[in-house]
């Protein structure tokens, strides 16, 4: 077997021992995620029980796209869109170098409501062949509808009707919400959001699957390292009762809680130690919009009841040169969790007139170094840090990565008591947000 996606405690600053006497409700936790009963908890088991021939479909469609068009225009925000960006930037490039294929330039739009941002998108696109893909659960978000109704309206002017329908592809949910009716009135080539995953846990359905394919990444590989893990991490595919329910040794042994469960108890006991804040920490830019995933996972899903975690996130080095201040020497209320590269794709050897501490050395070794001194200074002034070794950054570790910190992030709700798969605060803006727009209104036909 494959090496794993790896956690290193050894700077956490919390005796797993201690939290032994924890160990029955990450159990709990556990039992009640695995059993994949309650509500939202779809993606449990999807890495098992995914539907193969909507994965064909989903390959071919992808396939079509690439030959219609040369800018692929992914709509939509939040778990409608975090997911696709972040394996987009982290593997496009390597995989169309390794397949040598061409792939559409790949745009995305409704994730924010600049006038700015979106003239300069549709100034960049005029000249060329376009192909829309708009993805919303509800199907009703302002920012996704704003964006669409924008592009689609170039689509027509362009093609005409006809033809630009031919261009639009949209997953959104299977029977309710405008977009559905649209897309069923327009003749859109559709995939479906599942009833029974919300939108940051549903990377691996068709709303993330879909544009990771056009991007030419290996979806079937994301899969099977998101089985893998699941296999390992939840015994899976639950042909028998989980291993990790019925075969748990002493209720206080610590080695029988998986990965994602040991990672969930360590963060809530550092949050219960008073370290509010996790700071995602990344030596490889191309992990950027990971952890921007991360945050929206973890955010979305721990923030609520007056509790959770808040999470942030620092690319490294650049962020040393700024916040590394604060992370060495201001209030120390937060922790690190370090996204740890253990073998990048390429290197350099950096020149001789670099100087002789550096000459000759690969550009990863001394970002390795980097990574190290500055575990070594924060660790002196006591900051609790917790390393994930990704063994390399391919498809099939980035469905891995998925379904462990997803397993994490649901397990750590459950020991903070909220429900992980809803988001009752998020509506607020939106309805200020109308109002506002309402006032606006009046004011117009004043
Ligand atoms: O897919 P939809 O319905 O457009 O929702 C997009 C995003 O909006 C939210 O509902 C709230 O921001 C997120 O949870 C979700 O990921």
């Amino acid at each position: 077997m494959k090496r794993m996606v790896n956690l290193d405690f050894a700077g956490s600053l919390i005796d797993l021992k201690v939290l032994a006497g924890d160990v029955q409700k990450v159990r709990e936790a556990q039992k009640k995620l695995y059993a994949g009963t309650e509500d939202f908890t779809g993606w449990v088991k999807l890495p098992f029980t995914y539907d193969k021939e909507e994965t064909k479909r989903i390959l071919e469609t992808a396939e079509r796209i690439r030959t219609q068009c040369e800018v692929f225009i992914v709509i939509g925000i939040g778990g409608s869109y975090l997911g696709a960006r972040a394996a987009i930037s982290a593997l496009k490039q390597r995989e169309k170098e390794k397949s040598g294929k061409p792939v559409p330039e790949i745009y995305f739009a409704g994730q924010n409501l600049s006038g700015t941002y979106h003239r300069e998108l549709l100034e960049k696109i005029k000249d060329r062949e376009i192909c829309l893909c708009v993805i919303s659960k509800s199907g009703t978000t302002t920012e996704p509808s704003i964006a669409f109704s924008v592009l689609k309206d170039t689509l027509y002017k362009k093609y005409g009707k006809e033809e630009a329908n031919k261009r639009i592809y949209a997953i959104t949910d299977a029977a309710k919400g405008t977009l559905r009716e649209e897309a069923d009135r327009e003749g859109y080539v559709t995939f479906t959001v599942p009833d029974d995953i919300g939108g940051r846990y549903s990377v691996l359905t068709p709303v993330g699957l879909l544009p990771i394919a056009v991007a030419g990444i290996d979806i079937l590989d994301m899969l099977e390292g998101a089985r893998v893990g699941a296999k390992v991490w939840t015994a899976g595919p639950w042909e028998a009762v989980p291993e990790n329910q019925e075969d748990m040794g002493s209720e206080s042994d610590i080695t029988q809680i998986s990965s994602p469960g040991l990672l969930a108890l360590t963060r809530v006991s550092l949050l219960n130690r008073g370290k509010f804040i996790e700071v995602f920490e990344y030596y490889e830019p191309q992990l950027q919009y990971f952890t921007e995933w991360l945050k929206q996972l973890f955010g979305e899903s721990e923030g609520k009841d007056g509790t959770g975690i808040f999470p942030a996130s620092l690319q490294f080095s650049a962020d040393l040169h700024s916040m590394g201040q604060f992370l060495q020497e201001g209030k120390q209320i937060f922790f690190e969790t370090i996204l740890n590269l253990v073998h990048p794709d390429k290197d350099l050897i950096v020149p001789d007139d670099a100087g002789e501490l550096l000459a000759g050395k690969s550009l990863n070794a001394v970002n390795r170094a980097a990574m190290e001194g500055v575990m070594a200074a924060h660790a002196a002034v006591g900051v609790p840090m917790i390393r994930i070794d990704i063994p390399e950054l391919s498809p099939y570790y980035f469905g891995q990565m998925v379904y462990f910190f997803e397993t994490s992030c649901a397990l750590s709700g459950y020991l903070l008591e909220v429900n992980p798969f809803d988001q009752p605060g998020v509506e607020s803006y939106k309805k200020e947000m109308r109002r506002v727009l309402k006032g606006d209104n009046n004011e117009a036909k004043r």
